[in-house]
């Protein structure tokens, strides 16, 4: 992007702004990040469907409660989070040039009180008479009292916007949580696991240590789906993510790679080790018999997976590292399923 272009996008940020505050106050909407993003959007005028859904709820003057908050977000803006986060970037910075503004203006109003001070004691070296005198001291006391005057506003802005950059930091912060995590698991999704994988590497061929990797696939998931139907296939989902959150160490890396596929990240493992996580994590999913609905009469049978486990090697980058591990799983999954392959 070149300046001109970043200047003229961080205007359009600074207008939607200043439109959408008011508005959501106005209509009583937490400005929390979700709902700014969807009212961002909204005075960005592009999201055509997400205009039309707003103004429909508009004109039928329906309050945004909680809920309807929440389903805009989910229906227009979930899968947006990094522009989200540009703009949220773009705001801290805007608040930062203004604040940068004020500061080189104070420190300009305090070199003029100066030069202001530096005059009269010229002029009273002169010994003036009486009259001069009181005109000099009058001068002198509406200039301290512009600057105090001046020097309250400052403070007054300065804390108004400390409180801004305070609230946007911790906007950025859940921004960033959001855009890392897997929606329907609450684990890390596959763009936090791309990130992790490549700190993984760098701090084995820095530190010389052990790092393995599992790939977790659900095995006939598609059947399972086509039996049971896409909602119990979810609830599945969110049972395998909990299991395998549950039966590794905290300081293990667990994300959802993407539909039933997980990945695990295992710090100071060698392939010995990763085996025996594997293997517990895999026999512990196949014990369990499943049931869901009222009363639990809806049995689901065994789920189980397949896991495929690669170990770093010096040499590894992201690409070679995680195809070794694929290629584990591609075994497991060709030797009948429910196994382990390193
Ligand atoms: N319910 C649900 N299903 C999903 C989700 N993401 C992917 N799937 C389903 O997962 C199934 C994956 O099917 P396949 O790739 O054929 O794999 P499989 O049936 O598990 O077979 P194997 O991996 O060979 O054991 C497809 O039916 C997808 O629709 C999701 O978020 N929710």
């Amino acid at each position: 992007m070149n300046l001109a272009q970043h200047i003229s996008e961080t205007e359009l940020s600074a207008k939607i702004l200043r439109h959408a505050v008011p508005r959501m106050s106005e209509l009583n909407i937490p400005v929390t990040p979700d709902n700014y993003a969807v009212w961002y959007e909204y005075f960005r005028g592009v999201n055509l469907d997400l205009k039309r859904a707003i103004d429909g709820l508009l004109s039928n003057q329906v309050s945004f409660t909680r809920d309807i908050n929440a389903s805009l977000h989910n229906r227009f803006i979930q899968e947006q989070s990094p522009e989200v986060i540009q703009t949220v970037q773009v705001e801290t910075q805007l608040l930062i040039n203004s604040l940068m503004s004020k500061l080189s203006m104070m420190t300009a109003g305090t070199a003029k009180f100066g030069q202001s001070l530096s005059d009269f004691c010229n002029d009273i070296s002169l010994s003036p008479d009486q009259k001069t005198l009181d005109g000099l001291i009058d001068a002198l006391a509406q200039e301290v009292s512009s600057v105090v005057l001046s020097n309250q506003q400052m403070e007054q802005s300065l804390s108004m916007m400390s409180q801004e950059i305070v609230g946007l930091k911790s906007e950025m912060q859940n921004l960033n949580l959001v855009a890392m995590t897997d929606q329907l698991t609450s684990l890390y999704n596959r763009r936090a696991f791309d990130e992790e994988l490549l700190s993984h590497i760098q701090y084995f061929k820095q530190h010389n240590t052990h790092s393995s990797l599992l790939i977790i696939d659900i095995d006939n998931f598609k059947q399972f789906n086509d039996l049971h139907g896409h909602l119990v296939g979810d609830k599945v989902l969110a049972y395998i993510a909990l299991a395998l959150k549950q039966g590794v160490r905290g300081e293990d890396f667990v994300a959802r790679y993407g539909g039933e596929e997980f990945v695990v990240l295992l710090p100071d493992t060698d392939h010995a080790g990763a085996m025996v996580v594997a293997e517990l994590l895999r026999s512990r999913i196949a014990e369990r018999r499943l049931s869901i609905g009222k009363d639990n009469k809806l049995s689901l049978g065994a789920i189980t997976v397949s896991v495929g486990v690669a170990s770093l090697r010096r040499g590894d980058d992201r690409d070679s590292y995680f195809i070794r591990a694929d290629e584990s799983l591609y075994r497991a999954k060709s030797a009948g399923r429910n196994c382990v392959k390193g």
